[in-house]
């Protein structure tokens, strides 16, 4: 992804070979900013603070986190002490684990003093690989949009909602609910986004600075009005990713993206999610019992963040002193509620148990031990 003409990904290796470097999110959008880290502590904290979020750059961070804990110790007990203390930073996103076991599977079977490059070049592959399968989610998505524009009666404009950041900045390049989106901007269809602000994290304005550091045209909209524009026909269709999606295809992401599948299933607005294969937890199938969601701080609720007259970035409190917060960060959509279906890198599938069987069926899917 490009900003002000500069290629970026949303980390890499620092020039010392060692540390990491982020773009910083949560300084975003109103300040460009990037963000070195030297020890897991830091690389945990980042997570933790969503100085990096998104379900797969959480996990492809987690893989820089334990290459950068080999370089101080490459210890079984450091392997292990590293996998909890990242493991515990994000409790949702299925990603995180994912990678981390995949780190473990690798290094734990080889010889102590080759762990470190072992790490490094499991991270980078990790990273490489998002890349990949975005572009690949990419390609899936955008022919999904181009029947969809084929069907509708104006062919000048396609809709599309999106909720929270499933773009660029959720990855390591390209994202997944978006990259079908600039990919139909980039064949030059004329596609106009509808980005969901995203309380209490206002993911939408992440969502709204990279679509608009692409060009793609997009209106910001409150949480509630998603299903106002479905009942008058100005959405054709939502896409949106996730952080842990079931055997069965329930698929859980953040909250509010129930919400929007219920108004999408009222009006016939076909409802698709966009997923890399490891966002897939298959040991879980009912989503609403079996996954763990997240709680974060009220305070989160309770405050805004914003950028002042005086160009400074400020916590703008917006309720009464002392009133009690809840702050729920993901909710589960029920399988039957995902109309159009998965959009993953082997194609696109009925969110099912039969569509999960078929998307697995003779296929190895990302190794976790990389032999
Ligand atoms: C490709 S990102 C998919 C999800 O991780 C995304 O939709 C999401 O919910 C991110 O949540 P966040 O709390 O910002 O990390």
């Amino acid at each position: 992804m490009k900003i002000n003409g500069k290629y970026y990904r949303t980390i890499w290796l620092s020039n010392d070979g060692r540390s990491i470097e982020i773009i910083d999110q949560t300084k975003l959008p109103f300040k460009f900013e990037i963000l070195r880290l030297s020890t897991i502590e830091e690389v945990a904290n980042a997570i933790k603070n969503m100085n990096v979020r998104g379900a797969p750059l959480i996990g492809v961070t987690a893989a820089y986190g334990m290459a950068i804990a080999m370089h101080t110790d490459y210890s079984d007990r450091n392997i292990d002490k590293s996998y909890k203390l990242l493991l515990n930073t994000r409790p949702t996103a299925i990603n995180l684990k994912w990678a981390l076991d995949r780190c473990v599977a690798n290094l734990k079977v080889i010889p102590k003093d080759q762990r470190v490059n072992k790490a490094y070049a499991l991270a980078e592959i990790i990273a490489n690989e998002d890349v990949e399968i975005c572009q690949v989610i990419g390609s899936y998505g955008l022919k999904e949009i181009e029947r969809i524009l084929e069907k509708k009666q104006d062919k000048s404009i396609i809709n599309i909602l999106t909720h929270c950041n499933a773009g660029w900045l959720a990855t390591v390049d390209w994202g997944t609910a978006l990259s079908p989106i600039y990919m139909a901007h980039e064949a030059g269809i004329n596609v106009h986004v509808w980005v969901d602000e995203t309380r209490p994290r206002n993911q939408g304005g992440l969502t709204a600075f990279e679509l608009g550091a692409h060009g793609v045209p997009h209106t910001l909209i409150a949480d509630n009005i998603g299903g106002h524009l479905m009942q008058h026909g100005l959405v054709d269709l939502c896409i949106v990713g996730t952080d842990r999606t079931t055997a069965r295809g329930d698929v859980c992401n953040k909250i509010g993206t129930y919400l929007k599948a219920l108004a999408a299933k009222d009006n016939n607005v076909p409802f698709y999610v966009a997923l890399p294969s490891p966002s897939i937890d298959f040991t879980v199938h009912n989503g609403i019992k079996e996954i763990p969601i997240e709680e974060r701080s009220g305070e989160e609720q309770s405050h805004v963040y914003g950028i002042d007259k005086n160009n400074e970035l400020s916590w703008v409190n917006t309720v009464p002193k002392g009133t009690e917060c809840g702050n729920y960060a993901f909710d589960v959509t029920p399988a039957e509620l995902i109309t159009g279906g998965l959009i993953t890198e082997y194609g696109i599938y009925e969110a099912s148990e039969r569509g999960l069987n078929q998307l697995t069926a003779g296929k190895k899917l990302k190794a976790v031990h990389d032999g």
